[in-house]
């Protein structure tokens, strides 16, 4: 059950905000924001708390067709190199003091030890979408029930923002099969070049994506067939995270073009998350402006990134941050004694 969010908290924010002394509307996306969390918060004078970004990390057997610019192995190590803090995603949410739970879900090869580092794999990867489903329906279960398991121990433990990332070699081309699924739009319109392919490599993950969607025929109305069938553990597991957070009223803000889709498949689960979520940014990805439109989401930032990891979803924590601030502590023009002219 996902609650609605208040919208009396909200509307009292906005009357807060236009009895500040600025022009009215002038903080423009801060005030939205600021009501937004109200809403959510069921507090016109909302806090941020607890920052978390939850990054969920697999493998996809269909990295194996030459649609990526890295080899599959760099997954394993991009995670050792997470622990080491030496990611970008690390740098961001070391400067903006926000949690790093960082999650191996399914990637395959020896699993890392590290206290840092939940191992909770559903598979060892997942299978080759262009020859088989990637996952089981059952497996495709788990990872969203694994997801709003984290989801829930970080707000036990009091985390009450968070932010998604992914980690997956191949997940733009899953991501984009998801989109085919979701959207109906050709492939060509939604299929982007990842993490730097070349004119050549566009058209052969085109052409993966396409005998993808051909052998295993999703069931479109079924978002649990999609992410079973062309999906990835990873993806699942965000869906969960998404899924799980409105169920408790916490916000989510979205990264790039996979954690969206992952945000697009809880919301045909359940159309009351999509009021818990922020979009932090525009990825390079062309299938991402599909989906935030699709979901009515705008943007904050449009900055040409185009990696992944929870980036650009740590990168607007201090725009929310300062919303936040704006909105408890301002003065109002009453304090200030001035009056608007008529
Ligand atoms: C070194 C490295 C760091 C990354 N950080 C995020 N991604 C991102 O790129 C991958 C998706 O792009 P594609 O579909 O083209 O493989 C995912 O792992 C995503 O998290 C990275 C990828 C690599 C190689
Ligand atoms: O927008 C994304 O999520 C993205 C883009 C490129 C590579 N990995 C992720």
């Amino acid at each position: 059950m996902v609650k609605d969010i208040d919208n009396c908290s909200a509307e009292q924010a906005q009357q807060r905000l236009n009895s500040l002394i600025k022009p009215q509307g002038s903080l423009g996306r801060l005030e939205t924001i600021a009501i937004w969390l109200a809403g959510i918060k069921g507090n016109p004078v909302p806090q941020i708390g607890k920052k978390v970004v939850l990054i969920m990390a697999a493998d996809h057997g269909v990295a194996r067709e030459g649609i990526t610019a890295f080899p599959p192995q760099a997954g394993n190590l991009m995670i050792k190199n997470f622990l080491h803090q030496g990611a970008a995603v690390n740098v961001l949410a070391n400067y903006n003091k926000t949690r790093f739970v960082l999650v191996d879900v399914g990637l395959s090869g020896e699993a890392v030890s590290h206290p840092d580092l939940f191992v909770r794999r559903i598979r060892a990867g997942t299978r080759n979408i262009c020859r088989e489903e990637a996952m089981t329906r059952r497996e495709a279960i788990a990872a969203l029930e694994l997801g709003i398991e984290i989801i829930n121990k970080e707000i036990d433990a009091g985390a009450t923002i968070v932010a998604i990332g992914e980690l997956g070699i191949g997940n733009t081309a899953v991501s984009s099969a998801i989109l085919a699924c979701l959207s109906g739009r050709d492939i060509r319109e939604i299929t982007g070049r990842g993490t730097g392919l070349d004119d050549c490599a566009l058209t052969r993950k085109q052409q993966v994506i396409a005998q993808a969607l051909e052998v295993n025929r999703p069931n479109l109305i079924d978002p649990v067939d999609i992410l079973s069938r062309v999906g990835g553990l990873e993806i699942g597991a965000l869906t969960g995270v998404i899924v799980g957070s409105a169920a408790r009223s916490i916000p989510v803000v979205l990264d790039g073009f996979v954690s969206s889709i992952a945000a697009w498949l809880a919301c045909r689960m359940n159309p009351q998350c999509r009021s818990y979520l922020l979009a932090s940014h525009l990825s390079e990805e062309p299938g991402h402006r599909i989906v935030l439109e699709e979901l009515k989401l705008e943007p904050l930032l449009d900055f040409g990134l185009r990696i992944g990891e929870g980036t650009g979803a740590v990168l607007v924590f201090p725009l929310i941050e300062s919303a936040v601030k704006i909105i408890n502590e301002m003065a109002t023009m009453d304090e200030v004694g001035i009056k608007l002219l008529n």
